[in-house]
């Protein structure tokens, strides 16, 4: 799915009037009709419930003045709040002229702002995509005022105050939806830590937006969905063979963190990989053959630290750093990794392998193209050197990062984003906060080599489909244990379904 600017938006609102002739007043009523069957679909509202319209005077309000009509009509009594303005768009006004006079309606002022009890419903249609500044005034004092009560806000579009897509100073005025319903698509500003407050859960209702724009549309970011995966993973053909899949090497684990090798390598494993070996210190030597007979070991000479990196002729894919600990040794074999491993061996670096890289920072220019990098904030924070002024400002420096290195880089948190060498930003859209735990991380790392072991894939496809994978599977092992309840070890159990989702 494509996350399109402010002002694509309004160029898409432009081409979809033209191209489906129809008058943008009728678009706005398609709008306002998908909110008002989702509000009375989710919401079940009762018809005593007291519910009060804040309109401001673009087409947001007039989204808002055409739900409230179309309230008045399914029989409930909605009151319409007016922020004053010298101008009003032509489609507010259209909107405002056909409000039933049965419908209370008033003009805001500091002095006039509506009293919200809890149980009562706010339709938040003061600002939407047209916002150009951070609000102040008159506006900013009715959101402040809307934040401080307890009744439940629905945003129409956007929550009023916040940018779609670019960043605003911390302590502006902006609405704290508990539920945001997004026109078509969903904004960047949804995706962004900071906002998560504001927008509550989002909800895209789909409002028939002309389809061929949006695909000739340029973009730099998108947010990954099961449909935009479809067919990205095939099937397996019958005469399908362990090379088909790959021969994976895993260079993890040291004295007391072997689990993290134990956990990647069954990950590798569930996602399909043909063939497994897995290179630890000797330490690890009983512990995985025991807990992961799949899997071939290779220990290493050192009993506690990776410090010798195996002959790589075998090996379609190798990835490094799942608890390896950050001693010199091993920071000579990563340096031999990224000489020996040639353009067409596939790289996956994690954890100690990234905190390494920063360490050694002239490692970092011998990153082989399309190496993946699997850092979590701070761990990036550390590659960059530089922490962000904000949540835009990050995924600059990510954007930056991977066109200067060639590399994919997996920015994990909330809405992981995937940085690619070429440009575009993908935002997965899977996963969940009980993913926050120790070994979820290494359980992607082991998922990713599998996927770019495999030889049918890109490296896109397998970057994009282990990061969704790896959150369904999160999900559903959620669906089970709860959320405080989920350990790594269950996101291994689940990648298989995961996957199976996506396959055909
Ligand atoms: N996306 C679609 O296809 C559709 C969107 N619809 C709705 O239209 C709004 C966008 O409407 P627009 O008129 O462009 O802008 P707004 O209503 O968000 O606000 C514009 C209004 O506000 C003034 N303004 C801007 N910034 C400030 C500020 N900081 N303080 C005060 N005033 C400000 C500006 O001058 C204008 O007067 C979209 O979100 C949807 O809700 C369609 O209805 C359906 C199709
Ligand atoms: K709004």
């Amino acid at each position: 799915m494509k996350l399109l600017t402010a002002a694509q938006t309004r160029a898409l609102d432009q081409a979809t009037v033209e191209a489906q002739g129809i008058t943008s007043l009728e678009l706005m009523e398609r709008a306002a009709t998908a909110c008002t069957l989702w509000l009375l679909d989710e919401l079940q509202l009762a018809f005593s419930t007291e519910i009060h319209v804040l309109c401001g005077p673009g087409n947001n309000g007039g989204d808002g003045l055409a739900v409230a009509r179309q309230l008045h009509t399914a029989g409930y009594a909605p009151q319409v709040w007016l922020l004053p303005a010298d101008k009003h768009s032509a489609d507010f006004l259209l909107n405002r002229q056909q409000l039933p006079q049965a419908i209370r309606c008033q003009e805001l002022s500091a002095r006039r702002l509506p009293m919200l009890p809890a149980g009562a419903l706010v339709l938040d249609a003061l600002f939407g995509t047209g916002l150009t500044r951070p609000l102040e005034g008159l506006p900013a004092t009715i959101v402040k005022h809307l934040n401080q009560t307890e009744a439940t806000v629905v945003a129409v579009d956007m929550p009023s105050g916040l940018l779609a897509d670019s960043p605003q100073p911390a302590g502006s005025a902006i609405v704290r939806a508990h539920h945001t319903l997004s026109f078509e698509l969903p904004k960047l500003a949804f995706l962004m830590p900071r906002n998560a407050d504001f927008v509550g859960e989002w909800t895209v209702l789909p409002i028939g937006l002309d389809q061929s724009f949006i695909h000739n549309t340029d973009v730099d970011n998108y947010f990954v969905d099961a449909a935009s995966l479809a067919g990205r993973l095939p099937r397996r053909a019958r005469f399908s063979h362990k090379g088909t899949f790959g021969h994976a090497l895993l260079l993890a684990g040291s004295y007391g963190k072997l689990g993290a090798a134990v956990l990647a390598a069954r990950a590798c494993l569930r996602g399909g990989v043909g063939l497994l070996t897995v290179r630890t210190p000797a330490v690890g030597y009983t512990v995985l053959q025991m807990s992961v007979p799949e899997a071939m070991a290779l220990p290493d000479p050192s009993h506690d630290f990776v410090t010798e990196l195996p002959e790589l002729q075998p090996y379609a894919a190798v990835a490094m750093g799942p608890g390896l600990g950050q001693e010199v040794s091993s920071a000579e074999v990563l340096r031999q990794l990224l000489r020996q491993a040639g353009s067409r061996r596939a790289l996956v670096l994690d954890a100690d392998a990234l905190n390494l890289l920063s360490t050694h920072r002239e490692l970092l220019g011998k990153l082989p193209p399309d190496t993946v990098l699997t850092p979590h904030l701070k761990e990036f924070e550390r590659l960059t050197g530089e922490p962000a002024r904000d949540d835009y400002h990050r995924l600059e420096q990510l954007r930056a990062f991977c066109r200067e290195h060639r590399c994919y880089c997996v920015l994990k948190g909330a809405y992981t984003a995937l940085g690619t060498p070429h440009g575009p930003m993908y935002f997965n859209s899977t996963g969940n906060p009980g993913m926050s735990t120790g070994g979820s991380g290494d359980v992607l790392t082991g998922l990713l080599l599998a996927l770019r072991a495999d030889q049918r894939l890109s490296p896109l496809d397998a970057a994009l489909l282990a990061v969704y994978a790896h959150g369904r599977a999160g999900d559903l092992a959620a669906a089970e244990t709860g959320e405080a309840g989920l350990i790594a070890g269950d996101l291994v159990q689940f990648i298989g379904p995961a996957l199976r989702e996506l396959e055909g």
